[in-house]
């Protein structure tokens, strides 16, 4: 979350105005607020909006995190010169939504209690990363740190002293730890006690948080006993125990051998069950590990595309710490006069914050057994955590462009001593240049160290590693890799040519692969990998369609997840207003569906990630922003709701599924406008034909029934929602700066009133009940047979609801007790997933040519009649005319 900061340096006697201008933009929005605290009136400001948050949240209107900060420290400018209290709130996308500044004079001890009161009663962003994402925060080390505005308050001074405290008393035992073999230098064993420290000051200081620590500890703990702990650098015995335990023949890798990677990282191999190297990483290891060169990759979505890049860079990270350390044997000097470690050797640019996750993750995984750390940096999470992160110098770092810029413009010394940078990564590059979205990428970019220098084999004159000897680093390697570069055609001409210069570009903008490649410092003799098909799209993915109106794709989406849905699945919309309106009406229709989108707040964007991950048959109904790179086994089947904009993004979108050589379904809904852009999509990647998916028409009807209530259902719970949450927001404002609200309201007026919310919520429970009734049997076809089941097969949903009729009926059966057998039995059936129904099916297919001429002709037909239908209309007014001056 990109926080736009600014104060405003008004008077504490706007202060009722002011919360009353506030929160208007809090409705519906989740939303951060950044407290900036120092004086006087902190004691009524604070009373004063712990009222209303805790009233708000209550009503489960806003979910708001207080990040405690000084107020000069926080804002600058004015504030700096006059303290007080400032209330920031940032929309998730980084829209600024509203603001209040209110001044006042220190008032010592009695403020900060408040303030302290204020603030605990809260789950900071910080503690829920933590707790959710295992994310290891170092502790902070301040003399590694240039000199930037300090966010310290004295009550944050007063936390930290206590963190000390309780620092101390951990320390003794940590360090028994640490001698009793834990690698003490390793960052990792640092977070891990940093954690702990945090843990025990939290438990001092949060009572209420108690249930949580609780679960955060058994989830670590059974992170432990699965085996994830990092052995140390150079310890690989406990990794060969591993391995040797679950009896891995080194002989079925034989396939990496020409690859010749680094021991450990064979090791990760092993662990990981990556017998054979995919194409692309057999086709990019060898230039980038060995060859040192640049390297430019396409591949088919899900091919392992991350490792072609991620393997490379761990390898040469080994070969250069191995180096090092036969010159420290053989010169005797300290390693750090040999090769200063903790510089900044990778960075690794991807479009979306979860693609940086995973992809850090994926990172962390093979480097496990290595010294070398790998860290996220991405927006949404806590800035002064990831500053935290960072300040433990990790070899790489994983980020996406907004907050990586934010942190090096802000002076982040990690980031910005890039001296040492081998390796610069764009994954998914043809995203980041897609409309400008990534003017921050352009800024990175600038500030990267110029490559074609010839300081080559020279010592390095700076900051850090003046003294830097012997040691010579290669020159800085630039990865460039997408499933989607050779979609632009120009662009694959260039690959098959093996050219990439391109042509002076007329402004500086990053608006095509090749001015990128060129400013990211991209050699003429880069290694150029193009492993993708025709048809760009997974070899395993079936490409099938539904034909259908507009108003009807919901009636299709339903069908599919409700007779097919099996295995997970994901649904894409365009817009975020069909995410919504589809998301909630499968909602009423009793289908569980995760949602992610854009405008969600980091941390619900994550947990929508997780469960879907964890859930077996789930359903995760998202916008583009999932589209590319996302990696989650067992997706089945990706429905297009909406078409997308560009065939990169259908590439992508559909490439959730058949990865990592498995196979999967993608269904596109077609509506009849739908069509002509469909087609000039398929051109694009020289599709030619397309499979119908099979459809049993006979259910329809009794979908669109239900569909017709939860639509109606669907239209009146928005309209109470809107105005409950508008007549709360009233009410409250009202309250919280005293003001009595008048009842304008005759008599007649409110019996009037009374009587239409009785008959509203009459009618609502009618809908209800109606739909619960036709939710409680099977989706049937409509020539079902009560006794016997036929045809498609059943669903995770159908045999729910077959088994609760099953278990209905056997219980009347066994209340009447008349002796009659049973009527009714479920035997277990196999489901149907799309792909399966797909393959049992006819292969009906749709020729894209044909059907585009079959257009072309209806639209001249219809033209034609058009044409024909106005020059009969204005014959016959003329004959009108004629005939009229003839009478007269
Ligand atoms: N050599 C291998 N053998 C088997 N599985 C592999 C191998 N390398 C990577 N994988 C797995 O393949 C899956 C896809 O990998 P990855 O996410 O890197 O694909 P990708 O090409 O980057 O996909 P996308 O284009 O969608 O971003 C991951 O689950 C990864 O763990």
């Amino acid at each position: 979350m990109e926080k736009i900061r600014r104060d405003l340096g008004n008077g504490a006697s706007e202060v009722g105005d002011s919360i009353f201008a506030i929160w208007p933009c809090f409705r519906g929005a989740l939303v951060e607020v950044v407290m900036g605290v120092g004086c006087g009136s902190v004691t009524i400001w604070g009373n004063l909006i712990e009222t209303v948050i805790n009233n708000r949240r209550e009503a489960g209107q806003i979910d708001l995190s207080i990040v405690g900060g000084g107020g000069v420290a926080v804002t600058g400018g004015g504030a700096a010169v006059m303290g007080g209290l400032l209330v920031y709130v940032v929309e998730e996308t980084g829209r600024w939504v509203g603001e209040k500044g209110g001044l006042g004079k220190k008032n010592g001890e009695e403020d900060d209690q408040k303030r302290r009161r204020f603030i605990e009663g809260f789950l900071t962003l910080e503690e829920i990363d933590e707790v959710e994402y295992g994310l290891e925060i170092p502790k902070p080390e301040r003399a590694n740190k240039k000199e930037r505005p300090s966010k310290t308050t004295e009550s944050r001074k007063r936390k930290r002293a206590k963190k000390k405290e309780i620092r101390s008393k951990t320390t003794k035992s940590q360090e028994t730890k640490q001698k009793e073999g834990v690698d003490g230098s390793s960052g990792r064993a640092k977070a891990g006690s940093e954690e702990k420290v945090d843990e025990e000051t939290k438990k001092v200081k949060k009572p209420k948080k108690r249930k949580k620590k609780k679960q955060k500890t058994k989830k670590k703990e059974e992170k432990q006993s699965e085996g994830s702990e990092k052995p140390a650098a150079g310890g690989t015995s406990d990794f060969k125990e591993d391995i040797i335990g679950d009896s891995v023949d080194e002989a079925d890798y034989y396939a990496w051998n020409e690859l010749r990677l680094h021991p450990l990282l064979m090791e990760s191999i092993f662990r990981l069950r990556f017998k054979t190297p995919t194409p692309i990483q057999k086709a990019c290891i060898p230039p980038a590990a060995h060859q040192g060169k640049d390297v430019i990759g396409a591949a088919e979505t899900g091919s392992g595309k991350t490792l072609a890049f991620g393997l490379p860079i761990l390898q040469r990270l080994l070969e250069e710490q191995e180096k090092d350390n036969n010159l420290v044997a053989e010169k005797g000097e300290a390693v750090e006069k040999i090769a200063p470690r903790s510089l900044l050797r990778a960075l690794i640019i991807t479009p979306t914050r979860e693609l940086a996750l995973q992809v850090s993750n994926h990172l962390k995984e093979v480097a496990k057994g290595t010294n070398t750390r790998v860290v996220p940096i991405v927006g949404g999470m806590s800035t002064e955590k990831q500053e935290r992160l960072l300040q433990e110098r990790p070899e790489i770092v994983v980020g996406t462009p907004g907050r990586l810029w934010e942190l090096m413009s802000g002076g982040e010394i990690h980031l910005i001593e890039l001296h040492s940078l081998s390796f610069f990564v764009l994954d998914e590059a043809d995203r980041m240049i897609e409309n400008g979205h990534f003017r921050e990428l352009q800024s990175i970019i600038d500030i990267l160290p110029m490559t074609s220098g010839s300081d080559e084999g020279h010592p390095q004159n700076t900051q850090n590693c003046t003294t830097v000897a012997s040691f010579q680093r290669k020159k800085r390697q630039t990865f460039v890799f997408s499933a989607t570069l050779a979609l632009s055609a120009d662009f694959r001409q260039k690959l098959k040519r093996g050219s990439l210069k391109s042509k002076q570009s007329m402004n500086d903008e990053l608006n095509s692969i090749e001015t990128l490649s060129e400013r990211a410092g991209m050699k003429a003799n880069a290694a150029i990998v193009d492993l993708t098909n025709e048809t760009i799209v997974a070899d395993k993915l079936e490409e099938t369609f539904i034909e259908c109106r507009e108003e009807d794709k919901d009636a299709y989406l339903y069908y599919i997840l409700s007779v097919h849905g099996h295995g997970r699945t994901m649904v894409f919309c365009t817009s975020i207003a069909a995410l919504r309106h589809t998301s909630s009406l499968l909602c009423i229709l009793g289908i569980n569906v995760w949602t992610l989108h854009a405008q969600m707040q980091q941390r619900a964007r994550l947990k929508a990630m997780d469960r879907f991950r964890g859930s077996e048959h789930g359903i995760l109904v998202a916008t583009d922003v999932a589209a590319r790179g996302l990696d989650i086994p067992g997706v089945r089947t990706v429905v297009h709701y909406q078409l997308p904009h560009s065939a990169e993004v259908y590439v992508h979108r559909s490439g959730r599924t058949a990865r990592a050589s498995t196979d999967g379904c993608s269904i596109t809904l077609i509506s009849p406008n739908d069509t002509s852009k469909f087609a000039a999509l398929c051109k694009s990647f020289s599709k030619e034909t397309f499979r119908r998916f099979p459809i049993e028409l006979s259910y329809m009807p009794e979908i669109a029934k239900r569909l017709s209530l939860a639509r109606q259902l669907d239209k009146s719970l928005r309209r109470d929602s809107q105005e409950k949450a508008n007549k709360s927001w009233v009410k409250q404002n009202a309250e919280s700066i005293e003001l009595d609200m008048e009842d304008n309201e005759s008599e007649e007026e409110q019996v009037i009133n009374h009587k239409q919310k009785k008959a509203h919520s009459y009618h609502l429970k009618r809908l209800q009940k109606e739909l619960n009734m036709l939710l409680s049997r099977p989706l049937q076809p409509k020539a079902f047979s009560q006794r016997f089941l036929a045809g498609a097969g059943v669903s995770p949903l159908l045999q729910h609801q077959f088994e609760e009729l099953a278990s209905q009926k056997l219980g009347d059966f066994k209340k009447v007790g008349n002796g009659e057998r049973g009527k009714l039995l479920v035997i277990g059936q196999d489901f149907v997933e799309p792909l399966q129904a797909l393959r049992n099916a006819s292969h009906e297919v749709m020729d894209l040519k044909e059907s585009a001429g079959k257009r072309r002709n209806v639209e001249n037909l219809k033209r034609k009649r058009k044409e024909e239908k106005k020059r009969l209309h204005d014959q016959r007014r003329k004959q009108k005319k004629r005939q009229k001056a003839g009478t007269e």
